[in-house]
């Protein structure tokens, strides 16, 4: 019988309906060339789901999720429905119930991509960004509403188990790297979590031989990362620092559009999720030009995590070898629409070596 890997599928909203099918796409071709299936069951939930049903998605969504081996995930959003609705209402609570606290984000140079940065086509790093605690929390409320004493409260969690093991995960990825681990901070403006934070991954960093370790502040890091993006390796950084460093990490390597992501449950007892890194994009949508690159590039993430390392590999060098032979969408200055991409790589793929 033919492997096959059951895969939950969130196009969502706005350019997240163009890159998944585009991305599918591919992703059939990988498999089929491998001898596994992909077998994709579509859930169409997100702000359509919510104009009719009050909800981004029905109250057993999360069950439905877990019985598959991994979740495709477009991006919601919709500039007009509340930010907080539509990530609290689906984004959030599988990043959370599936216990996906890491999520991981690598950045790289990209063939044929240049990099509005001097240096940043020699760039290749990885944010490990903790993705359940820190800054985004329920904790907190709203006051006196519409009132001249309103007042809003929002409190930061940080967790010893949390730290931990988000620093341990960026000690084990850079050990197979190149030993490096910055760690991003602000311990001198944030006096509470911040200099737990420093504590709780210095001690973690301590039990790895062969490991370096250095802090830097976020405000620093932000310059840094344009005047230096190779000084880094593995970066490992709070829940909201590293959402920030990663759209901006990204746009160095040459647009936001090329970044993937895992949000990574690492114990393997719930599904992991894959998405790119950008949202759903209002200003494009419906437009066709979106890059799909960012939601390729997730989906070889997905298929490394599934264990299919070689298709995983070979969707990868497609697309790096259609972006350097030029075709390139418009965020990299090019002229192809998502689907002339798309479709240069789905004809690509053959022409690679027989697996
Ligand atoms: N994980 C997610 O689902 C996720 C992530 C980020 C933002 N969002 C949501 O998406 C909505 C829009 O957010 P935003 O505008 O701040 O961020 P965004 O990432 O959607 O877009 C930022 C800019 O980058 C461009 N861009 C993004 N992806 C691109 C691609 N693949 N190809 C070409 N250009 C691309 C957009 O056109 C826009 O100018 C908001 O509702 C936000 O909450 C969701
Ligand atoms: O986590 C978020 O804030 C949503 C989005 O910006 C992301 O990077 O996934
Ligand atoms: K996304
Ligand atoms: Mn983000």
């Amino acid at each position: 019988m033919t492997r096959q890997h059951d895969i939950a599928v969130i196009a969502g909203d706005g350019i997240g309906l163009e890159v998944v099918p585009a991305a599918i796409r591919c992703l059939d071709v990988v498999a089929d060339r491998h001898g596994f299936d992909l077998a994709w069951r579509e859930y169409p939930w997100g702000s359509s789901y919510f104009r009719q049903h009050g909800a981004m998605m029905p109250a057993d969504a999360l069950d439905q999720l877990g019985r598959n081996a991994a979740i495709f995930l477009g991006a919601v959003g919709d500039p007009e429905i509340p930010d907080t609705e539509t990530l609290w209402g689906l984004l959030i609570p599988i990043r959370r119930r599936f216990h996906q606290y890491i999520n991981l984000r690598p950045v790289r140079a990209l063939p044929g991509v240049s990099s509005p940065v001097r240096g940043g086509g020699e760039m290749d790093l990885v944010i490990v960004r903790e993705n359940v605690e820190g800054e985004y929390s329920e904790v907190g409320g709203r006051m006196y509403r519409g009132q001249p004493a309103e007042a809003a409260i929002q409190e930061a969690i940080f967790t010893r188990a949390g730290i931990t093991r988000a620093a341990e995960f960026a000690a084990r990825l850079a050990s197979g790297r190149r030993g490096l681990v910055t760690s991003v901070t602000k311990s001198n403006g944030i006096v509470h979590t911040m200099p737990f934070w420093d504590e709780v991954v210095a001690e973690t960093l301590a039990g790895h031989d062969g490991v370096r370790l250095e802090k830097i502040l976020v405000d620093a890091m932000a310059a840094k990362l344009v005047l230096a993006p190779t000084a880094f390796d593995v970066i490992v950084a709070s829940n909201l620092f590293g959402d920030i460093l990663s759209d901006l990490a990204g746009a160095i390597a040459g647009s936001i559009g090329v970044a993937p992501s895992a949000n990574l449950n690492p114990e393997r007892t719930h599904p992991s999720m894959f998405e790119p890194v950008h949202g759903s994009a209002p200003d494009i949508a419906g437009q066709g030009i979106a890059n799909p690159v960012g939601q390729m590039w997730a989906g070889a993430m997905m298929l490394e995590h599934l264990g299919e390392t070689a298709a995983a590999a070979e969707l990868v060098t497609a697309f790096e070898t259609v972006l350097d032979y030029g075709v390139r969408t418009r965020d990299l200055g090019g002229t192809a629409g998502t689907s002339d991409f798309t479709e240069a790589v789905e004809r690509h793929l053959p022409s690679l070596p027989r697996p």
